[in-house]
C-alpha cells in the first residue's frame, strides 16, 4: 500500500487546486500532494510536496481526513488529507502542477477524481472524515464507497 498526502488550502472563501501535469491523475484538478518518501512523516511530506509543486508554504495546517483507495481487489493508496487556512508566497506553475483558485461553491468536480465530490464538501464544511473508495481494476470508475465523519486525528 502506497501512503500519500493531499492538502486543500482554503483562504478567503476560495480553495487552491492544481491541474496535475503528470503522475497519477494527470489532467485532473486535485489538491497538491504526493507520495510519502521513506523516513518522512506525512506532515513533512505535505510541506515538501506543496513547496515542490507550487513553491509556496502552508500555515495553520490541520489533518482532517484519511482516504483509502482500492482498485479492484488491490489496495492502491492510503492518503492523509490536510486543510491549510493560510499560505505564504504566490502559487507558481511548475512542471508538475498548474495552480488555480476556485470559489468554494464552484469546485470543478466534473474534472476531479470521482471520489472528491464525496469528501471535498466535508472538508470545506470544516468536518473531519475517513473514507474508503473502491474503483474498478483500472481506477476509472468508482464502484462503491463508505465514509465516517467526526473523526479525531
Ligand atoms: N482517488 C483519488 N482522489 C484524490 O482526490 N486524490 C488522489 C486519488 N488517488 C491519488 N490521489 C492523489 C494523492 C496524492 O496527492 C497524489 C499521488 O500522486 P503521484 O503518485 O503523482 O504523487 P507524486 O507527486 O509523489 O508522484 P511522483 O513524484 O511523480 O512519483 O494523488
Amino acid at each position: 500500500m502506497q501512503d500519500a498526502t493531499l492538502c486543500l488550502p482554503v483562504v478567503d472563501g476560495r480553495v487552491l487546486l492544481i491541474r496535475k501535469k503528470r503522475g497519477v491523475g494527470a489532467g485532473l484538478y486535485n489538491g497538491p500532494g504526493g507520495k510519502i518518501e521513506p523516513g518522512e512523516t506525512p506532515r513533512e511530506c505535505i510541506h515538501r510536496e506543496v513547496n515542490e509543486e507550487l513553491r509556496i508554504g502552508l500555515s495553520e495546517v490541520e489533518k482532517v481526513g484519511e482516504l483509502d483507495f482500492v482498485f479492484g481487489d488491490d489496495p492502491f493508496m492510503f492518503v492523509h488529507v490536510y486543510r491549510a487556512s493560510d499560505i505564504s508566497g504566490e502559487p507558481e506553475e511548475t512542471d508538475e502542477a498548474d495552480p488555480k483558485w476556485f470559489d468554494t461553491d464552484d469546485v470543478p468536480y466534473d474534472e476531479m477524481w470521482p471520489d472528491d465530490r464525496h469528501w471535498v464538501p466535508k472538508l470545506l464544511d470544516g468536518e473531519t472524515f475517513t473514507g474508503r473508495f473502491r474503483f474498478d481494476d483500472e481506477g476509472d470508475d468508482l464502484l462503491g464507497w463508505a465514509m465516517r465523519t467526526d473523526v479525531e486525528f
